[in-house]
């Protein structure tokens, strides 16, 4: 049943694989939606392994940035030549360049520029946030001047706070870059527009006149990608290197407006929307890392002398890292939705953007903190070899963790989030109907069931239970903060500072509303799975995903009474359950997630187990370890050392 188990490996982790009692290669193709995906998955894997120069020449983590942005640019020129998609200097050319071209390009322009974009006859990044403004585009200063007599923009850098800071990518690797500009014209400032930028020269890569750009410095994480800065003075692009497929600019300088005024935020959304799938697969990295590690490691009795056991017999081992795994699949299901309703977007309903902006917005908060804390707990949970670049959960946790800033900083976004609902509270307090049905705030035009929770003790649990629970908390908490802006506004304080005043329970709300879209998208999720003993497994995630989450709210629920101690106390036991029922196939279940070990990139989470000799084999190949005496001991510590014994023989 098991496809993983090759000779050679860790008997301790064969027995576990050994013990599966479902289809590793259904549940596989289940996560990453087909068999079809499952199977290019491994060509590319298998591509790789045969072809040697794809190969790092020693483990990145011995490797400054300089020799790791070499490396990255060296496997990218060659990733050319072998598949499309590329690594990290182009991650910012294939996230946000090209996204923006499909997204806010005409039809002229998108003809002319996608094509080179695909084709990697130019690199891009998405040059927007500043040194003085990342949150506030309003603010944003950096000015495309439009002059009618050459007719072209003028692009400058009005203050050092001007400066683009941040983007990736922009330090040393992009040429051709979209930079975000107050579009001036005819004296009359219209806010932010996107425009198509040339910063360097196509063929020497030197940077173009009026272009002061560089990389901005070692960052928490993302060692390999080029974080930049750019500054423009009096830089000329033509007319119709703007963006025209939604705002547009006449020949004569006249602005015409686009159908929506956020349809140029489009881009962030789409990153929004699709990175909550990277983030998944970040999770999951982690709890394959965790879990298979905890397979092989020993280390403690639980009955004197009856031998050591593996760290995930141990309870508390199984409840930090199962419901990672959990969420993993729940982010999965989550980030399925906000792919379907951008790709409706994208196909030109451009209606749904305020809905897709909601859920995007506290989506992307809340998965991304999760994954964060997820991935430290999985890192936690591995001792001391965790905190080991070994691991590969460091460098996974800093690039995680930077998913709460980028793409809209994750307190900003949930109370985006908070706008929708507060809009629809008071609808729902002035009795409007929903205008249009939205299966994602649907719940908080009704009324919480006048029965109390069904939460109850069972080998079965009813999901629909705890949505339920989740959706009268979210209701309430959504409620409460309307009430107290209304109070506030009541009392003549603004509408601007009202909500400045309740932002901790805006938060709150959005968190709570997020909580609720997340766990009913797993619910329906697994409903499509019609292999019975993936089913079970798939079922045993949803409860532990469920239960796991009333414990994180259960100050919420016990609050108003909507749930009482007893009910509290069934969730444990369900959590507690859920754990003893996926331990038997936990490390199935994590092979399930079918990262390869170049994706890994952990001595702890290979496939084989076979950790204690590949770490000491990964320690020697240290660079210091090419010196049994360090050349500059002497030097140091050496004379040091010389200097106190002859001292003591004063
Ligand atoms: C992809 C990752 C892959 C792998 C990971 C590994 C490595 C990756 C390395 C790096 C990451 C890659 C890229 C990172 C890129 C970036 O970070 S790009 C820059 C991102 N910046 C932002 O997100 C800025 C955040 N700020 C904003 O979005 C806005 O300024 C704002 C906070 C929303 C406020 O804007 P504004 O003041 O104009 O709006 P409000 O007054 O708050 O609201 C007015 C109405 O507009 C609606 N609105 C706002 N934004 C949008 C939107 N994007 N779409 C649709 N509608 C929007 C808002 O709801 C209001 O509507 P109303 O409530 O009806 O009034
Ligand atoms: C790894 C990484 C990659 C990035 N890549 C890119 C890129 O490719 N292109 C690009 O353009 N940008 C990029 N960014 C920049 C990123 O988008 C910004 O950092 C982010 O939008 C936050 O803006 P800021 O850093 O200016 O923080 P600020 O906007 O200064 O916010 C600072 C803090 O103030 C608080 N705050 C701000 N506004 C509000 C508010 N309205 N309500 C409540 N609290 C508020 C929040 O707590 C926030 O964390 C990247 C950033 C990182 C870390």
């Amino acid at each position: 049943m098991n496809s993983y188990i090759k000779p050679g490996d860790n008997p301790l982790l064969t027995e576990e694989r050994k013990k599966c009692q479902f289809s590793t290669d259904i549940l596989a193709a289940f996560y990453h939606e087909n068999a079809q995906k499952i199977k290019r998955r491994h060509e590319i894997y298998q591509y790789y392994l045969e072809n040697k120069e794809l190969h790092d020449p020693e483990p990145t983590e011995f490797m400054d940035r300089y020799h790791r942005l070499e490396n990255a640019e060296r496997k990218v020129s060659l990733l050319k030549k072998h598949v499309k998609k590329a690594g990290s200097p182009l991650g910012l050319h294939y996230t946000m360049m090209i996204p923006t071209i499909l997204n806010n390009a005409d039809d002229e322009q998108k003809a002319e520029w996608l094509p080179k974009a695909q084709n990697l006859e130019f690199i891009g990044t998405y040059a927007q946030t500043e040194l003085g403004h990342g949150t506030n585009l309003r603010f944003l200063e950096t000015t495309a001047t439009y002059d009618p007599k050459t007719q072209e923009f003028i692009l400058n850098s009005p203050t050092t706070s001007a400066a683009k800071w941040w983007p990736g990518n922009l330090g040393k690797s992009s040429n051709r870059i979209i930079v975000v500009a107050r579009l001036i014209s005819n004296g009359k400032d219209y806010g932010p527009h996107s425009f198509f930028v040339p910063i360097r020269d196509p063929i020497t890569h030197k940077s173009l006149p009026g272009v002061t750009v560089g990389d901005i410095g070692p960052k928490f994480g993302i060692p390999t990608v080029d974080n930049g800065f750019l500054l423009l003075n009096n830089v000329r692009i033509p007319r119709r290197n703007m963006f025209m497929k939604n705002a547009k600019l006449n020949p004569d300088g006249t602005y015409i407006s686009p159908k929506h005024a956020k349809l140029a935020y489009g881009t962030m959304v789409y990153v929004r929307a699709v990175m909550i799938r990277t983030m998944s697969h970040m999770l999951g990295l982690a709890s394959t890392i965790s879990i298979r590690y905890s397979a092989i490691r020993k280390q403690g009795e639980i009955e004197a002398g009856k031998g050591e056991v593996k760290v995930l017999e141990y309870q508390t081992q199984q409840y930090r890292l199962l419901p990672q795994v959990a969420r993993a699949w729940a982010f999965e299901f989550a980030g399925r939705y906000t792919r379907k309703l951008y790709a409706q977007f994208l196909g030109g309903d451009v209606d749904v953007l305020p809905a897709l902006h909601g859920v995007s917005s506290g989506l992307k908060a809340v998965v991304t903190h999760q994954t964060a804390q997820g991935i430290e707990q999985c890192r936690m949970a591995c001792g001391g070899h965790g905190y080991s670049e070994a691991s590969g959960l460091p460098q996974l946790f800093a690039t995680a963790v930077a998913g709460c800033t980028y793409e809209g900083e994750n307190m900003v976004m949930l109370l985006q989030s908070a706008r929708q609902l507060v809009k629809i509270a008071s609808d729902v307090r002035k009795n409007q109907k929903p205008t249009k049905q939205n299966p994602v705030t649907d719940y908080l035009y009704k009324t919480s069931a006048a029965t109390k929770c069904k939460i109850d003790q069972t080998t079965d649990p009813d999901p629909s239970s705890v949505i339920e629970a989740f959706e009268h908390v979210a209701r309430r908490l959504t409620f409460a903060a309307f009430d107290k802006l209304e109070q506030l506004k009541q009392r003549g304080i603004s509408a601007e500072n009202a909500w400045v005043q309740c932002g901790v329970d805006l938060r709150r709300a959005a968190t709570a509303h997020t909580r609720t879209f997340i766990a009913r998208q797993f619910s329906n999720g697994i409903l499509e799975m019609r292999d019975l003993p993936v089913q079970a497994v798939l079922k045993d995630l949803l409860q532990l995903y469920l239960f796991y989450e009333v414990l994180e709210c259960d100050g919420d629920l016990l609050y108003d009474g909507y749930v009482i101690g007893q009910q509290i106390e069934y969730s444990k036991n369900n959590v507690y359950e859920a754990l003893r029922r996926l331990r038997p196939n936990a490390v199935s279940i994590v092979d399930s997630f079918d990262f390869n070990d170049r994706e890994l990139n952990s001595v702890l989470g290979r496939r084989d187990g076979n950790v204690y000799e590949n770490m000491l084999e990964w320690a020697k190949s240290s660079p210091l370890n090419k010196h049994d005496v360090m050349p500059f001991h002497h030097k140091y510590l050496g004379k040091m050392m010389e200097d106190a014994r002859q001292q003591s023989k004063l």
